[in-house]
């Protein structure tokens, strides 16, 4: 299929199924009708859950009482106040974001099953107050909501309502695809995968987390004016728990990272659990053993039916055999030359870990345009080198300076946005994301609270993707990544792997380039390709500290060597001079090494050491 045709095939798509929706109410009764309208509600509901759950991977277990917030608010406005239904909704939409934020204020100290004891103890403790406050009834629910008004249009009839409602989804369903398709959905799931790495990026993750709570706020709080308007009646059985591990097996089952998955999952379920009412007790064993099958053997649900299928197919054809592009080298930056200016600066640098002392007062002069090499046996705190300067780890003692601004305590994403990049020892790529969506990730350098364009101007944000998408073309063709950009890079092997961090590392256009260990699983040919991109990189202005194993790499890339060992600097200076320092080689090799003959052979027994 052309590109055109791929263009023109999801807005076609999409245009047929509206088609279909739009004329639903003329082929189906009023019982029919009314169950479309509950399950259209549920729709809009699961969304916001897919929002949080699927894409952001926060556990939420109070999605259920965000409807109740939203629908509870409309009832009190419009039946105790006497406010108009529609000053009530925004208002009911407003209180369920800002309960949304509630919730989510959790987050930010818990994670996975903690996360969801929390919320679900919140969801609780909702259902209580509904129960037992005045305001809302006492338990016996609040009736009498008005008939929405809208002009002429008689909002009582349920076939009309249904138009409403599906206007209502539609344009909700529209702006959730919206933000997973663009820079904050893919920070969002970004951070499912790798909260870590994507912090490393420039994303702040409180920030990606508060926002995915008040996103589901939002929806859950549309999603209860419109079930107040449709049943204009609430009670509190609607928001128990049970109804929202029903909320969670319409999400689980549809498949929760594509919202389309999830809006599935709630009309089917919202339809059979209305022809399974009279068996209502079995039906909650059945959506149970359902969810737990899922989870077992469909982790992706119904929406990763599809692509597991088209794997299987590639997987009986043989694959693809696609191989690796060649590396297209950066232009030389106009100053590239060592020892103009430092840029980094350790100073005393000590990191404790209870009783271990990891880095026992490091100090490290890094200038820029040099290549830094680290070297050190196992365990002698390279990696803990590493994390102090790109802030996961906050140094016991001592002093970071980055481009002469003190870094200590700052967090690995305000380090991002002033100019550090890194890899990691362990590849930390993101499970779920393209090599494309990787670079893209990468290559969005606006602060995460920017998110509040996506409502005041989202013609903004479509306009700069436009522009990161450009720039990831540039970047995959650079890196010899094209022919890999819509494989997911788990899928592709280990050297590409690597060449996908790298790449994502440096889609940011780093002052400083932090390497741990980038060698390690490559193959020969892999390492001398690696040589050249890293010299390449420094060529076109970027700083370079690399940590590595290799020593042949070492002593050919590197203009200065600093040698570590049980946490202190034993060694710094040009290669060849800390290759034949004694302290150097009785760390590597203990007594056995003080046989080594010569200066010149050092290099290669540090290297075949390290191998072995
Ligand atoms: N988060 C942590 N908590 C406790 N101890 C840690 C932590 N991180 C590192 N350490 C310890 O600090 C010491 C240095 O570890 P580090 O990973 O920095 O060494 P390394 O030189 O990078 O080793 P390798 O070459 O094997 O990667 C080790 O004893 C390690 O167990």
């Amino acid at each position: 299929m052309s590109l055109l045709n791929h263009r023109l095939a999801r807005p076609g798509a999409y245009t047929v199924l509206l088609v279909i929706a739009w004329f639903v109410p003329y082929s189906v009764g009023s019982y029919e009708m009314h169950i479309l309208d509950t399950a259209l509600v549920y729709a809009v509901l699961a969304v916001g859950q897919g929002l949080v759950m699927g894409i952001a991977g926060q556990i939420n277990l109070a999605q259920v009482a965000f409807l109740g917030v939203g629908a509870y608010t409309t009832a009190i406005l419009t039946t105790h106040n006497h406010l108009g239904f529609w000053a009530a909704a925004v208002l009911a939409v407003l209180a369920s974001a800002l309960i949304g934020l509630i919730v989510g204020l959790p987050a930010l100290r818990v994670q996975s099953h903690y996360l969801g004891i929390v919320t679900l103890g919140l969801s609780l403790a909702f259902l209580n107050w509904v129960t037992n406050a005045s305001i809302a009834g006492s338990g016996s629910g609040i009736p009498g909501i008005p008939v929405p008004p809208l002009g002429s249009v008689d909002l009582s009839s349920d076939y009309l309502y249904y138009y409403l409602e599906l206007v209502v989804f539609t344009l909700g369903l529209a702006f959730g695809l919206f933000v997973v398709r663009t820079r904050l959905g893919r920070r969002l799931r970004a951070m499912r995968d790798d909260s870590l790495a994507a912090g490393s990026l420039g994303a702040s993750i409180p920030v990606l987390r508060m926002t995915s709570f008040l996103l589901a706020g939002v929806y859950g709080g549309v999603a209860g004016v419109l079930y107040a308007g449709l049943i204009r009646f609430v009670a509190p059985e609607t928001f128990s728990t049970s109804n929202m591990f029903l909320l969670l097996a319409m999400v689980v089952i549809g498949g929760r990272q594509s919202l389309w998955g999830c809006v599935v999952g709630a009309l089917v379920l919202s339809i059979v659990q209305n022809e399974l009412t009279d068996l209502s007790t079995y039906s909650q064993l059945g959506y149970g053993s359902v969810v737990v099958l899922m989870v077992v053997f469909l982790p992706t649900g119904l929406a990763g039916v599809p692509s597991q299928l088209l794997r299987l197919r590639r997987h009986s054809t043989g694959g693809t055999s696609l191989t690796l592009g060649q590396f297209q080298p950066y232009d030389a930056a106009a100053t590239t030359s060592a020892g103009e200016g430092v840029l980094l600066d350790l100073d005393g640098v000590t990191m404790r870990f209870k009783g271990l002392t990891a880095l026992d007062q490091v100090s490290l002069t890094v200038h820029e345009g040099e290549i830094r090499g680290i070297v050190g046996p196992n365990g002698s705190g390279k990696t803990t080198l590493f994390n102090v300067i790109s802030g996961l780890y906050h140094a016991s003692g001592g002093t970071v300076r980055f481009g002469g601004t003190r870094i200590v305590g700052m967090r690995p994403n305000r380090l991002a946005h002033l100019g550090m990049a890194r890899t990691f020892q362990n590849l930390r790529l993101f499970r779920n994301l393209t090599v494309r969506e990787h670079l893209l990730t990468a290559l969005d350098r606006t602060p995460t609270r920017w998110a509040w364009r996506y409502v005041l101007w989202p013609f903004g944000v479509q306009h700069g993707e436009k522009f990161l998408r450009a720039e990831a073309e540039q970047l995959l063709d650079r890196f010899g990544l094209a022919p890999f950009a819509d494989a997911i890079p788990y899928s592709l092997p280990y050297g590409i792997q690597r060449r996908v961090e790298l790449a994502r590392a440096m889609s940011a256009h780093p002052r400083l380039l932090l390497l741990d260990e980038p060698a390690a699983g490559l193959n020969g040919a892999e390492k001398a390709q690696l040589a050249e991109i890293v010299g390449s990189i420094r060529d076109s202005g970027t700083t370079v500290v690399i940590i590595e194993h290799d020593m042949s790499l070492v002593m050919s890339l590197c203009g200065r060597v600093t040698v570590l060992a049980a946490g202190q600097v034993i060694a710094d200076g040009l290669p060849t001079e800390v290759a034949a320092n004694p302290q150097v080689i009785e760390a590597y090799l203990g007594r056995a090494a003080q046989n080594t003959p010569t200066v010149e052979d050092e290099p290669a027994a540090l290297g075949s050491e390290e191998h072995a």
